[in-house]
């Protein structure tokens, strides 16, 4: 499926984008391990949280929906899965694998996990390595690569975890897998990274203590249920902050953003940029804080981010180099080698579509130099890009049809459904001149 982008459009309106990945997959893994019935709504209807929801009911878990948003799951409890009849698939999505992981790690059946051909190119020996030094039995294929192979073990050694990279990811795997050692798990992460798994846990009951850059678990407890509202995902919120921002006369509110402060590092880079990005009607909604965000357009100036705040805006890079390409100025972005392991290679598939259109954009091993555009009226020309079926590259260059001269044709983007199934619909509701076609 390709995406048409014509020049031109503004932005208006109050919108709700999809709901919060992180979240959602959480929601189903934390429930499906509780004892009681929980209720979820707003779940992201997307492949990568529906990756998740079916390996839960391969391994048993009966999990109503979702319809609407709404999901119901009967808990099975911490030992209630059960062994999946082949492999469980999950698509384009490294949460789920890398997660999943961690809970199969502690039951006392394999768990053979599979990808998409991005997944399959992604590194799962970071989640490898802390199990199998839990006790677990661990196989990958060469470079560490899935399918992935977990041989459950039951009962784990606990482990203190010093994480070698930022990744949620791995220290959600670790803490997970965690729930079934004996004695205390803990990790300690280089910089913060997005906290979910440690709130929902606490939540669902499940004590997690959390000082600094360490986060403290006991093995053996157990998880009640809850109901869980899972807000809009401010990485897809972000598609719609950018467009706003870059495109003259426009304003637009988006409702109910989750805006946990270890994932708002697109607000702060936007702001430093000179974003006029507003809160409202700020609150917390089961334990994560919640807001309207009113953007208007403004005029960007280039910056070199902040390197703390790389792993707050871990996912919303692309969409940020289209807004350095919009500022007036260099925008230098370092500490981001992670970009290059996420669904495609970030800093490269977003430098040869950014040249394609005629912006200079230079990748370094870490980061990106890119030469803002924003003293043109017209910043990008048109063009053929590939989005490597990353589905964050492809709606980064929808949004830059807003500031092009001419048609930008944005090739494989079916995997837009995997965070963003409604993106369609909802930028043409807002203002966008896109449209998609088979
Ligand atoms: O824990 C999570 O839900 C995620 C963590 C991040 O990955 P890393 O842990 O690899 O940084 C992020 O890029 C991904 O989209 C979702
Ligand atoms: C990196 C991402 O997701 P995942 O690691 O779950 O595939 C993303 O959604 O940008």
């Amino acid at each position: 499926m390709k995406f048409i982008a014509s020049p031109g459009g503004q932005l208006s309106g109050d919108i709700r984008v999809a709901g919060d990945k992180s979240i959602s997959h959480r929601s189903i893994m934390l429930s499906s391990l509780a004892e009681g019935v929980t209720e979820v709504s707003g779940f992201l209807e997307g492949e990568d949280a529906l990756a998740t929801l079916n390996a839960f009911r391969a391994m048993g878990v009966q999990i109503d929906g979702p319809v609407d948003g709404k999901v119901t799951i009967q808990g099975v409890g911490l030992h209630g899965l059960k062994a999946p009849e082949g492999e469980l698939y999950v698509g384009n999505s490294g949460t789920s694998m890398r997660l999943l992981a961690g809970i199969a790690a502690g039951q006392d059946f394999t768990v053979t996990m599979t990808g998409d051909v991005s997944l399959s190119k992604r590194p799962m020996e970071r989640v490898a390595a802390p199990l199998r030094l839990m006790g677990v039995e661990v196989e990958t294929q060469e470079g560490g690569r899935p399918p992935l192979v977990i041989n459950g073990k039951g009962k784990l050694k606990a482990i203190h975890y010093d994480l070698p990279m930022a990744s949620a990811q791995v220290k959600s795997c670790v803490l997970l897998a965690g729930l079934y050692a004996e004695g205390e798990t803990s990790t300690t992460e280089p910089a913060p990274t997005r906290d979910h798994t440690e709130r929902m846990l606490n939540g669902f009951g499940y004590p997690v203590a959390v000082e600094g850059a360490t986060a403290r678990l006991q093995g053996g407890g157990k998880l009640s249920a809850m109901h869980i509202d899972v807000p809009a995902d401010i990485s897809s919120a972000a598609f719609f902050m950018v467009a706003a921002t870059i495109t003259p006369g426009s304003q637009i509110i988006l409702q109910h953003v989750g805006i946990n402060p270890t994932r708002d590092g697109v607000i702060n880079i936007l702001r430093l940029m000179g974003a006029d990005i507003t809160l409202l009607n700020e609150r917390v909604v089961g334990g994560e804080p919640v807001a309207d965000i009113r953007v208007r357009s403004a005029e960007l100036v280039g910056i070199d981010i902040p390197v703390e705040q790389v792993p707050l805006a871990i996912d919303e890079f692309p969409v940020l180099f289209v807004a350095a390409a919009c500022a007036q100025g260099t925008t230098t972005l370092t500490g981001a080698e992670e970009l290059r392991v996420k669904e495609s290679d970030r800093i490269q598939a977003m430098a040869d579509g950014l040249h394609i259109l005629g912006v200079d954009a230079q990748p370094t091993d870490d980061g990106i130099v890119i030469q803002g555009r924003g003293a043109e009226e017209v910043v990008f020309g048109g063009g053929e890009i590939e989005s490597h079926h990353d589905h964050r590259i492809a709606m980064s260059f929808a949004v830059a049809g807003l500031r092009a001269s001419e048609t930008i044709t944005i090739n494989g983007c079916d995997n837009v459904a995997t965070s963003f199934p409604n993106f369609v619909a909802l930028a043409q509701k807002a203002g966008f001149k896109l449209e998609q076609v088979d």
